[in-house]
């Protein structure tokens, strides 16, 4: 039964571990009993909060047309993109729209289930750690709560999926979503690795480039005074590319390039269209030629927002450093080698700090 709580008790922190954390009901369960105010643990330090005055306005992440995706001039812009901005957005990509309409309605079917059903997929309740129910990004971490509840699947077979997957979500639907978007991973890795003289995607470098899968059906509720939190952190992925998927709410801001950088960039939402972002993990394969640039999503007062990353990963026991071919050319080594599962650790277990967590694989 949902408790009837007013609004000053929620400043108790405890009382927040146990309600949202423990029963299930995520922030989406405290969005939904209409509070006021902001609980005091999601309130975010003033200088972790988007200030609208950092906000670049004429400024836009590249959006590259692949519907001729063979023309060298589309992966000239995507090798370019990859450079300079870190992040852009596809169109005309080959991802049927129904797909991504899909999964988004799937997304929303989980997290209308009861709290209950949800918890079963907790971390102390999943019956795989490759299921994970959860909110925030790593409370036990963080000084200060991030408002978003997320289901994360990490794909290991389409058997295991099969299994363990809530059927809510329409396991099919999520895995045609990855199925389909695969298609466009390889094609865009094909393109960067052409741009790092990588001539073959043999076995060993398919592992490195996207040897792992993991999705996330990410849940931004209607928040009350969303000035004074955020929805993500600001924070930089640790996969190789990430897909996202948004929808037509919008809050996703991306680090400029302009001047100091302490400058934010809107990544307007594009019906039918994919955002596409460097991860740490091409960052350092790359010996930092593509960049993992720095991103946040702010809460929103008004409406409930969703997003599905896909984050194309190596395998979990492969060693990441930069490609022999990169440093052909008696290109200094900016980073060593690290095993991906242990870098993936460490950004799990601390809170989101923004380009931080490459500086583990650094020499
Ligand atoms: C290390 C992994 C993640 C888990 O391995 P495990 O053997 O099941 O290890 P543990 O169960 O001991 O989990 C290690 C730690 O990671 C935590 N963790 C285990 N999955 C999770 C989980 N989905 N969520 C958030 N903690 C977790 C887990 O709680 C635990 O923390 P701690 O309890 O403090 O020791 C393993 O699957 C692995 O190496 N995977 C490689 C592929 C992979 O998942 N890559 C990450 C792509 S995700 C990405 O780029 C960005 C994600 C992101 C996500 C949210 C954001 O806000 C922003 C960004
Ligand atoms: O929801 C979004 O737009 C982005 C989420 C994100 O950055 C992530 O899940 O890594
Ligand atoms: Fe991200």
């Amino acid at each position: 039964m949902a408790p009837t709580i007013g609004d000053r008790q929620f400043t108790d922190s405890s009382i927040i571990t146990n309600f949202i954390i423990n029963r299930g009901n995520g922030v989406k369960g405290l969005s939904e009993m209409g509070l006021k105010a902001l609980p005091k643990p999601y309130i975010q330090p003033l200088e972790e909060r988007l200030c609208i005055s950092k906000i670049v306005p004429q400024q836009s992440i590249p959006i590259i047309d692949m519907s001729h995706w063979k023309n060298p001039q589309v992966a000239s812009a995507v090798c370019d993109a990859a450079e300079k901005w870190g992040f852009f957005q596809i169109v005309n990509h080959d991802v049927p729209v129904e797909v991504l309409d899909n999964v988004k309605d799937a997304t929303y079917r989980f997290f209308d289930l009861p709290a209950d059903q949800k918890n079963k997929y907790s971390k102390e309740n999943s019956a795989s750690n490759n299921v994970r129910f959860g909110t925030s990004f790593s409370p036990e971490a963080e000084k200060s709560l991030e408002w978003k509840d997320y289901l994360s699947l990490f794909f290991v077979s389409e058997e295991e999926a099969s299994m363990l997957w809530p059927p809510v979500c329409r396991r099919e639907q999520v895995l045609d979503y990855i199925r389909r978007t695969e298609v466009v991973i390889k094609k865009l890795l094909q393109m960067l690795m052409e741009g790092l003289n990588v001539k073959e995607i043999d076995e060993t470098k398919r592992s490195l480039l996207m040897g792992s899968i993991r999705t996330n059906l990410n849940y931004y509720p209607i928040c009350p005074d969303p000035e004074l939190t955020v929805g993500v952190g600001r924070h930089s992925d640790v996969s190789t590319l990430t897909i996202l998927l948004q929808d037509e709410i919008g809050g996703l801001y991306v680090r400029g390039n302009q001047g100091d950088g302490d400058n934010w960039i809107h990544v307007p939402p594009i019906k039918g269209s994919l955002v596409i972002n460097v991860g740490d993990a091409l960052q350092i394969l790359s010996n930092s030629r593509y960049k993992s640039v720095e991103h946040r999503v702010i809460a929103n007062g008004t409406k409930n927002r969703i997003s599905v990353p896909i984050f194309v990963n190596p395998k979990p026991t492969d060693i990441i450093g930069p490609l022999v071919e990169v440093l052909q050319n008696g290109e200094k080594p900016i980073y060593k080698q690290v095993l991906y599962s242990d870098y993936v650790k460490h950004f799990f277990r601390k809170a989101h700090d923004g380009k931080k967590t490459v500086e583990f694989a650094e020499i």
